[in-house]
């Protein structure tokens, strides 16, 4: 599409993608760093419309295409343009965590969750997208660690959502072999850094082959 590359980091939630990108950022300073849903104006807006904690009416149709309408904004409005000006996008979330997160965890169905995201997207894939693998316990506790808090009731009753968010990255695994690779996000943060850094790199030198 583009001289650019469009790198994408996924995995559940506590997985760490956050803090490894700000880590791989400063090795990679011309890159455009950014994330899902938000990024830019109006897509930061439908987030807020998204994560709101009053809007328990939300439809998990509506969640679905909202998360698409932002993602459609953030496409066009940063990714798009960096990428054709040449530039390496490092984004934090993409489609896969539609298709994980509504497709499978919260049973739209993942064929579903992509036609629809077809349509925002057209044929913007991301080069290659980083999973980030861990247990969910592992990502809540150290979410809760970072609160300065125990897991709660609330945390565990999510338990079984994050278990299916992982299992539908898994499939997504199984789908997309050439596009996703996997990481043991459960090691320390160096090690997660330096494999993420290699895997970076090796993707890079294949592109300038
Ligand atoms: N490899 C790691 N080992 C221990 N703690 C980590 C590791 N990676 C991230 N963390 C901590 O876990 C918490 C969640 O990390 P974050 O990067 O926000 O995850 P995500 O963006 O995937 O939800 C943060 O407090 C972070 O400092
Ligand atoms: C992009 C995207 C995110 N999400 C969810 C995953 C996260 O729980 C939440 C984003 O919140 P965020 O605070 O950015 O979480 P994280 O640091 O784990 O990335 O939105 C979806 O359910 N579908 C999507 O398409």
């Amino acid at each position: 599409m583009t001289n650019g590359i469009f790198i994408t980091f996924e995995g559940p939630d506590g997985a760490g993608k956050t803090t490894i990108l700000s880590m791989i950022s400063e090795k990679f300073n011309h890159a455009v760093i950014t994330r899902e849903p938000g990024g830019i104006d109006i897509a930061e807006q439908i987030r807020k419309v998204i994560l709101a904690k009053e809007n328990t009416a939300m439809d998990p149709r509506t969640e679905a295409l909202l998360y698409a309408a932002a993602r459609r904004q953030h496409l066009m409005e940063r990714v798009k343009p960096a990428l054709e000006a040449g530039k390496m996008v490092l984004c934090d979330r993409f489609v896969d965590s539609s298709l994980a997160y509504q497709g499978f965890a919260r049973g739209l169905g993942i064929d579903e969750v992509w036609t629809i995201n077809q349509f925002a997207i057209e044929q913007m894939m991301p080069d290659l997208t980083i999973y980030f693998d861990i247990e969910p316990e592992a990502g809540l506790l150290r979410i809760s660690k970072n609160k300065g808090r125990e897991i709660n009731r609330l945390d565990l009753e999510n338990l079984n959502f994050h278990q299916k968010v992982r299992e539908g990255y898994h499939i997504l695994l199984e789908r997309f072999p050439e596009r996703i690779v996997k990481i043991d996000a459960s090691g320390t943060l160096e090690e997660v850094y330096k494999k993420t850094l290699q895997i970076i790199e090796t993707k890079l030198a294949e592109k300038s082959l």
